[in-house]
This record gives structure tokens, C-alpha cells and sequence, in this order.
């Protein structure tokens, strides 16, 4: 097809004279600019928000959503309305994306001063956004919305009859009973059920207390009023588990999940059946939020505290914070549930703001928290990673028929590959980082651009062939147990085991069967996971977090501890953490020893006071990327000095030094930041607003991007 050019009416047999104020639209589209932009609408059928758009885009065309339509037609530039280029195509007849989705990417392109039209586009799965090679829709949507439409059919015709015959597996055994729910679960359950309108709820429970059990009575009784629920996890490892359970649980009612991982037409039928109503129930990673339900009663955020809700590139935004607007805008009850709540919603639950609902005790009969005992390794030194009573308590958990984790929160064989010659380390090219020996791979690695190289046989600098490891990631601690345990069955679990497909499953599967016998892994195996036959827990190599200058660190490390002690005797019988460590005395560990989480947080939420740190300040960054580091913070600079007038003096906003980042380069590419601070929020996002339209004036060649709520500095 030719494509229409500017002021070529014969392109377009349809095209009415234009009539101002109709026949003009307001376009988003993928481009990391604030603004939306106008077309004509040559179509006689009026325009609709959230239709799907085909408009040209330089010499390119491109998706766009219809977001208004203008009084005035008079573009930026004073052009006059003919000539506005047309909207080529119109690929929806209406639109899934409601009043009420609009509301929430709104909030979230205000609150995170991100371009709406990136933030709009990028919430729908890729075959809805992008054109396919010949510039044409991907069939997948078709495919996507006829499967989502039978399935909204079958589940209308039969009120509840979502399912069809062919979901049902009859080589499956007959589901375990569910059981029989403690005071405290009914206690959560009637308080959810009874939630109506907004109503945040924290559902605190130590780890094993059975939290799943309220989610699923909490669901269910949702799904009887005809309502949909959102479940957000943390992170794509636990969804296959959750989805196998709500639906044996649930069914006939319809689940779906949606991650990053899933195939693209599967993602794309799910997010229709979301849309449309036809699932009752979407689990979802984080990406899941801004996923529009009709019909949504009841929101739940698992693990509420995890750092991977918070998006670490485009928009950063935090999932669970989006979940909560979600909830208020929509009007419905909120559920986060932890066992080691984040300081932000601990304090709004002390506060009152939040209706706390608290789970003292393990569900099942006789199982209790482990006993955590700290291993001083100025005692009892590491030989390979390992002390002698770690090895033991190994050897004897292995003889018992039990199961271990090891956790160690760092992949690779070794960080780093020395020289014993010459002293050269195996530095990355591209980035002020080590590369990573993974002897699996047989390669070295920079997690930080991705960079991967063979392992070198001698010394590049020296030629000595004495090269060695120094330190120890997941693969060598592998290799230690395999040496220790020959009859064991040892797993890894780390990004690098569950790289490819189905090797997620099939691990977990292993693990969860009681096959393996110890698994080693980093936070991937450390929550969630309701583990039946783990009665050991040995975390290595927690120091570092100990005196880390990040100031989330602290809590960061607790609840990473308390969360791997909880995969431990869920079943009952004894069980044991042990921690290897230097500092033994330090009062991080008293409070993990006595599994104190509230003595913890009061603790650390003092310190946060006095340092008037968040949740007691409010912060943004402003990072500024380029090949120079000069330029980066010159960059900032500027930044600071059109922003210093702006600040009021009765709503004081703090500007600090830009400084580089720890890892300075990556990719080739330097990096600084400058910190933001404000004890008021309205007080941060009005300064905000005045200043961002001054650094698109003032950037150059330098990249930058605001990140609002920041968790790591
Ligand atoms: N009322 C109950 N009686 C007996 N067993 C129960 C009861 N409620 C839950 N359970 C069982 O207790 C185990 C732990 O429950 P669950 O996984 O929900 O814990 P959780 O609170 O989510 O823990 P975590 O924070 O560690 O993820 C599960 O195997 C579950 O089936
Ligand atoms: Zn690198």
C-alpha cells in the first residue's frame, strides 16, 4: 500500500473536510517524549480512548493508542489542522482498555514522571504494540482475542462453567483435602471478606503460618460475587507452583498467569482473557499491574516486601505501590502479605493506616520455626567455602533422609580469576566490574553488560599458567558438596541453571518431589517455596551485606534470612539455620536468632528516623549516562542549578552533590546520579514537575531518567 503522504487527500477516498474539533486525535505512542501526539482522524465513526491506531512515525509506521481527541486543532509548531497526517488504520473496533485503566497509567506517568505514551504501550503484551515486519498487526492478536472471546462465551453460557472437558486431566490423583483453617487464618479470612471499598491490608504471618490458605478462601469468596482477583508474586520461580494450586483449588473458575517468560501468543491470549473478563483469576510478576480486569474485587500482594516488585529499568516503578492505587481508584480491598514487611508498610500498619492481620504460628501441627544457631568462622575456618560443623550438620541431614539449602547470594564458580604470577584480574573491558568464572560455562562473564569470554589457558599479561578463582559463587559451592556428599543429589539453583526452557520446572519439580537432596542456590530458592522435607538451612557469605553503605541493606538482609530459615520443618519435626559469619555478636542476628522481625524493624526504623532516611523522607535520583564521566555530572550540574531557584523555601527540597555511581561504567557507558530529598511528597513531585521540563532543554548528547522512590543509591 502507498503510503499517504502530508496534504494527499487522494490517499484517503474517505476523508471528510476537516472539522475542527472532531477530527483531530491525541496519539500515545512508544517514544520516550511527554507529550501525545495529533493526527487527523479521516474515519467516519468517532474515535474511542484506548483504540489501537496504525499512524506513520518519521518514515516508519507505528501502534499508538487513541488517548482524546482535540477542540483545537492547532499543532506545537502553529501548523495549520490539514496538515496533520493521517491515522492509517484502526485495528480495534472498541476498546479493552477502560476509563479505569486510563486512571491508573495516569497516576503512574504523574507519579513517576515518565512518558504516558511509553508507560501505556509498554503494559500490553509486545503483539499489541509492535507491527511485524511487513508492517502489518501480528496474526497472534486475532488468534489471542478469538481464543479469549470462546472462552468469555463458555463462561458465560454455563454461569460458572469456564472450564472445558479438555482441562480436565484424569490421570491426576485426587487433590489432598484442603485443611482445616487455625483461629488466626479464619480470623484473616473474615477480614477480608468483610473488606469493602479500599481497604490496605497487611497479612503478617511468619513463614509457614499458612498465608496461601487465606489468599485461596479470600479468592474464592471473591469469585462467588462474580469478581476477579489479581495476584501479584514476586517473582516468575514461584508462579508455576501458585498456578497448579489455585487451579486444582478453584476450579471450575479460570486462572491465568502472566510473567515475562511465557511465549508470546500464550501471554497475549492470557492478557485477553484478563481484559475481557473471561479469567477469573490473573497471577501475575509485576509487570501484571497494569493489566486491565473488569471485573477486579480484590488485589493480593505476596511477599509484599520482595525488592523485585520494584522495576529496575524504563518506568521504576514499584508494583506493590501501583497494586494499592490500583485499589483505591477501583474502590476494592488490597491484601500484602509478609513475614518480614517492608519498613514502608510496617510503618503504615503501626500507623493504623493499614488493618494489620497477624498469623503467630506455623500452620501445620508441630512444626515450628527453626532453631538458628551462628557459626563464628574465626573458630571454625572455611575450608572450601565450608566450616567443619557445617559439613557435619550436612553429612548428618543427608543420613537422615532429609533435605538441605545452602544459600549464597552470588552465581558463578569464582567472582573473579587471578593471576598467581603477575596479579592480573580478570576485569571487564567494557565496565569497572570483575568478570565472573563460571566453570559450567566454561567462560568468563560480566553480569554487569552481559560481556562473556573464554577462559583464558595462561596469564594474558605474564603467560603463567597458574590461574585461579578467588572467592566462591554457587557453582563451587556446588562442586564442594558434590565432594562431601558423593551419593547425594545436589541441585543448583541460580539464574544460570534456569536459563533455558522448562529448566525452571523441571528443577523445582526435583526439589520439590524430595528427589534432590541438598539444593544450592541464591534468593531464587530462598522464599515462597513451601518446601516439605528441608530440615537444614546454611547461609554463607552474609558479611559483606553486614556493613554495606546502603542503607536498605540491613533490612534487605534480614529479610532474606528470615525468609531462607523459613523453608525449613514446614513439616514439624526439628530443624535447624546455621550462619556462618565473622560478626556473631553483631544485633542483627540476636533478632533473627529469636525470629523477632518486630524487634528488628523497631530497631531499624529508629536508626531510619534519626538518619531521616525513607519512610521518613521522600526521594528521587536523576541519573545522567555518556561515554564521559565529565559530561555526566556536568550534566547534573546544570541540572542542580535550574533547580535550586525553583525550590520554595516553605517546602524545602534538597539537591545533593552528583556523584558517580559505585559501578561507574558499564557497557562503555559512565554513570552518575544526583540524590533529591524532601520530607514532604507533594513537596518532592510539585518540584519535580517545574524542573523535568527544563532538563529535556538542557541534556545534549547526555541520557537521563528520573527514578522516583529509588531502593538502591
Ligand atoms: N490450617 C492449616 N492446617 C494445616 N496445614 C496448613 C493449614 N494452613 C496451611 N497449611 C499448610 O502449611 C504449609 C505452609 O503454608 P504456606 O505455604 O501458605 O505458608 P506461608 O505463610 O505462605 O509461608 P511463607 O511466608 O514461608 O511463604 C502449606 O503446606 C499449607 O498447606
Ligand atoms: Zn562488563
Amino acid at each position: 500500500m502507498k503510503k499517504p503522504t502530508q496534504k494527499d487527500e487522494s490517499d484517503q477516498p474517505n476523508r471528510l473536510p476537516l472539522d475542527l474539533g472532531e477530527k483531530a486525535v491525541e496519539v500515545l505512542i512508544a517514544v520516550p517524549l511527554p507529550q501525545t501526539f495529533t493526527y487527523h482522524w479521516p474515519f467516519e465513526h468517532a474515535p474511542r480512548f484506548g483504540q489501537r491506531v496504525v499512524v506513520p512515525w518519521g518514515r516508519q509506521k507505528r501502534i499508538g493508542l487513541v488517548h482524546g481527541t482535540c477542540a483545537a486543532v492547532v499543532t506545537s509548531a502553529g501548523v495549520d489542522a490539514y496538515s496533520l497526517k493521517p491515522v492509517e488504520q484502526v485495528l480495534d473496533d472498541g476498546s479493552l482498555l477502560d476509563g479505569a485503566w486510563r486512571q491508573l497509567i495516569e497516576f503512574a506517568a504523574r507519579y513517576y514522571h515518565h512518558p504516558l505514551g511509553l508507560i501505556a504501550l509498554e503494559a500490553l503484551p509486545k503483539a499489541l504494540r509492535v507491527l511485524n515486519a511487513r508492517g502489518e498487526e501480528p496474526v497472534m492478536v486475532t488468534k489471542a482475542q478469538a481464543h479469549a472471546d470462546k472462552r468469555l462465551q463458555a463462561r458465560q453460557t454455563p454461569a460458572r462453567g469456564a472450564r472445558t472437558s479438555a482441562d480436565h486431566d484424569p490421570t491426576q490423583a485426587d487433590p489432598a483435602p484442603p485443611p482445616v483453617l487455625t483461629l488466626e487464618q479464619q480470623a484473616a479470612v473474615q477480614a477480608c471478606s468483610v473488606a469493602a471499598g479500599f481497604t490496605p491490608l497487611l497479612l503478617y504471618g511468619v513463614t509457614g503460618s499458612g498465608k496461601t490458605e487465606v489468599y485461596l478462601h479470600a479468592v474464592e469468596e471473591r469469585l462467588t460475587r462474580g469478581e476477579q482477583v489479581l495476584v501479584l508474586l514476586p517473582e516468575i520461580n514461584l508462579t508455576p507452583a501458585a498456578q497448579a494450586l489455585y487451579e486444582t483449588r478453584l476450579a471450575p473458575y479460570r486462572v491465568v498467569v502472566l510473567h515475562s517468560n511465557l511465549p508470546e501468543l500464550q501471554r497475549t491470549k492470557h492478557w485477553f482473557e484478563a481484559a475481557t473478563g473471561a479469567a477469573d483469576v490473573l497471577i501475575a510478576t509485576r509487570l501484571g499491574v497494569l493489566t486491565p480486569m473488569p471485573r477486579l474485587g480484590l488485589v493480593i500482594v505476596d511477599e509484599e516486601h520482595d525488592p523485585s516488585y520494584k522495576q529496575q529499568d524504563g518506568m521504576r516503578y514499584q508494583a506493590r505501590d501501583l497494586a494499592l492505587m490500583l485499589g483505591k481508584q477501583r474502590g476494592v480491598p488490597v491484601v500484602l502479605g509478609s513475614a518480614t514487611p517492608s519498613l514502608e508498610t510496617w510503618q503504615k500498619a503501626e500507623g493504623g493506616q493499614y488493618k494489620r492481620l497477624t498469623l503467630t504460628q506455623r500452620a501445620v501441627t508441630g512444626a515450628s520455626l527453626p532453631r538458628v544457631e551462628l557459626i563464628n568462622t574465626a573458630n571454625f575456618p572455611a575450608k572450601e567455602g565450608l566450616s567443619e560443623p557445617a559439613m557435619q550438620a550436612l553429612v548428618s541431614t543427608f543420613e537422615a533422609g532429609k533435605q538441605s539449602i545452602v544459600f549464597l547470594n552470588r552465581r558463578g564458580y569464582s567472582p573473579q580469576l587471578v593471576c598467581g604470577g603477575c596479579g592480573w584480574v580478570s576485569n571487564c573491558e567494557h565496565c569497572t566490574a570483575h568478570m565472573v568464572w563460571h566453570k559450567s560455562e566454561r567462560n568468563l562473564r560480566c553480569h554487569h553488560c552481559g560481556a562473556a569470554q573464554r577462559v583464558p589457558v595462561q596469564c594474558p599479561c605474564c603467560g603463567n599458567q597458574d590461574l585461579t578463582g578467588f572467592g566462591r559463587g554457587t557453582q563451587r559451592i556446588e562442586e564442594t558438596l558434590a565432594g562431601l556428599l558423593p551419593k547425594a543429589t545436589v541441585l543448583r539453583i541460580d539464574a544460570d541453571s534456569t536459563r533455558n526452557k522448562g529448566q525452571m520446572e523441571a528443577l523445582l519439580d526435583e526439589a520439590h518431589s524430595g528427589r534432590a537432596d541438598v539444593l544450592v542456590g541464591t534468593q531464587m530458592i530462598a522464599k515462597g517455596h513451601d518446601f516439605a522435607n528441608v530440615n537444614l538451612v546454611l547461609a554463607l557469605n552474609v558479611d559483606a551485606s553486614l556493613f554495606s553503605h546502603a542503607y536498605r541493606a540491613p533490612e534487605r538482609l534480614f529479610a532474606q534470612l528470615m525468609q531462607v530459615a523459613g523453608r525449613a520443618g514446614r513439616r514439624g519435626g526439628e530443624a535447624t539455620m546455621l550462619v556462618q559469619t565473622r560478626y556473631p555478636q553483631h544485633p542483627l542476628f540476636e533478632a533473627l536468632k529469636a525470629h523477632d522481625y518486630e524487634r528488628f524493624a523497631s530497631h531499624e526504623m529508629q536508626a531510619r528516623r534519626e538518619a531521616r532516611m525513607p519512610p521518613f523522607s521522600y526521594q528521587a535520583t536523576i541519573r545522567a549516562d555518556h561515554r564521559t564521566l565529565g559530561n555526566c555530572l556536568a550534566f547534573l550540574k546544570t541540572a542542580r542549578e535550574l533547580g535550586d531557584p525553583l525550590i520554595q523555601p516553605d517546602e524545602p527540597v534538597y539537591l545533593c552533590d552528583p556523584v558517580p555511581l559505585t559501578v561507574v561504567r558499564v557497557g562503555g557507558i559512565e554513570r552518575a546520579q544526583m540524590l533529591i530529598e524532601s520530607e514532604s511528597r507533594p513537596a518532592l513531585h510539585r518540584f519535580l514537575s517545574a524542573w523535568l521540563p527544563l532538563l529535556y532543554e538542557h541534556a545534549g548528547s547526555v541520557r537521563w531518567f528520573l527514578e522516583v522512590d529509588p531502593v538502591e543509591l
